[in-house]
């Protein structure tokens, strides 16, 4: 399909694809999930629908099987202008967006999907809030209320290891966060092996400028080592709701569990109070940073995924080459 860019489209670096425009350029994609293949990835989300997989994540997919091979093929010929033997280079998807946009949903059906394909099923996930300082120091830097937002995360922790995986180290450990403890475990790490991808995922990872009063550019960001990058949107209100939604879930099920860090506090809390503390939280933290911080990185990403009020995605925007 060859696709005439509108008026408006000529001037963009994106070209615009409806849901309609996308889903056909599945056509040809070999891939086959059998019916286990299907359930697995319901496992990953009861809501996403079958329709949804077939129509957006397979054409992306895709798109990102033929980048991948493409970019294998260019660093072999690197190897081979240096004469090295087999240097593995990991291919390396940033996904970025709000807080409940969706951001490790997509990126789980991604990482299920990409592992299918022959050249490369080892496929990695990472996300940043690894890299989010312990509640210890944030405590003592007085930013609690501002997990999420920029200064909150050990940044050149986080560049370094992008850059060790990039760089074909064999082995490279990543701090782990628990939403439950909601704070990082000091005594767990996730260990990557030289995947054939690593996807990242959080919300900072198209960042550029610094913070505080260090607003001045880093010379290194996170994203200069992304072979492509994701970013999910949506409308702000629907993320709000999506938000409170997951809140309500979480106070039925994580925050009865005693070990929660929320188990005190909000437990058992009726309904309508449930519904105020997850607005108080989105209006104080999570939306402000999306406005300030996230939000105006949409633009630096190679594609966009827009989505509609029911996580169905409605437009897809890429990046012209
Ligand atoms: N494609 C989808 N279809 C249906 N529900 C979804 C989809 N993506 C996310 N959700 C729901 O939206 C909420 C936020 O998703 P999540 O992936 O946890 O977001 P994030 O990682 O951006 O915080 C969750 O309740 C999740 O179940
Ligand atoms: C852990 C998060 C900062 C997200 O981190 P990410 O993996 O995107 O780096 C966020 O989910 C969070 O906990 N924000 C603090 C406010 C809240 O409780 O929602």
């Amino acid at each position: 399909m060859i696709k005439v860019p509108t008026k408006d489209e000529k001037f963009s670096p994106f070209i615009t694809f409806s849901r309609e425009e996308w889903k056909e350029l599945r056509a040809s994609t070999p891939l086959s999930l059998t019916e286990a293949d299907l359930l697995k990835l319901q496992g990953i989300n009861e809501n996403l629908s079958i329709e949804e997989v077939s129509d957006i994540y397979l054409p992306l997919s895709r798109l990102l099987n033929l980048y991948v091979a493409a970019t294998q093929n260019l660093y072999d010929a690197t190897n081979t202008f240096f004469g090295n033997k087999n240097q593995k280079v990991p291919y390396i998807i940033g996904i970025a967006g709000s807080v409940a946009v969706g951001k490790s949903t997509t990126a789980r059906i991604l990482q299920a999907l990409l592992s299918h394909w022959p050249n490369h099923p080892k496929v990695d996930l990472v996300t940043t809030d690894g890299f989010l300082y312990p509640n210890r120091i944030l405590e003592e830097k007085g930013l609690m209320k501002r997990k999420g937002f920029p200064e909150s995360y050990d940044l050149k922790r986080l560049i370094r290891f992008v850059a060790d995986v990039k760089s074909g180290v064999p082995e490279v450990t990543v701090p782990v966060y628990s939403h439950l403890a909601y704070d990082i475990l000091p005594n767990e790490v996730q260990v990557i092996r030289q995947p054939d991808i690593m996807i990242i995922e959080g919300l900072n990872v198209l960042q550029t400028a610094g913070y505080g009063n260090q607003r001045h550019m880093p010379s290194v960001f996170v994203s200069d080592f992304f072979d492509f990058s994701i970013y999910v949107d949506a409308d702000e209100n629907d993320i709000t709701r999506w938000y409170v939604e997951r809140f309500r879930v979480l106070r039925k099920t994580a925050f009865q569990n005693p070990n929660s860090y929320f188990h005190h506090r909000y437990a058992n809390l009726a309904m309508e109070e449930v519904d105020e503390v997850a607005m108080q939280i989105w209006n104080e933290i999570n939306g402000v940073n999306l406005r300030e911080n996230i939000s105006p990185t949409r633009f630096r990403a190679d594609l966009i995924l827009e989505k509609g009020p029911d996580h169905s995605v409605k437009e897809v925007k890429l990046r012209k080459l």
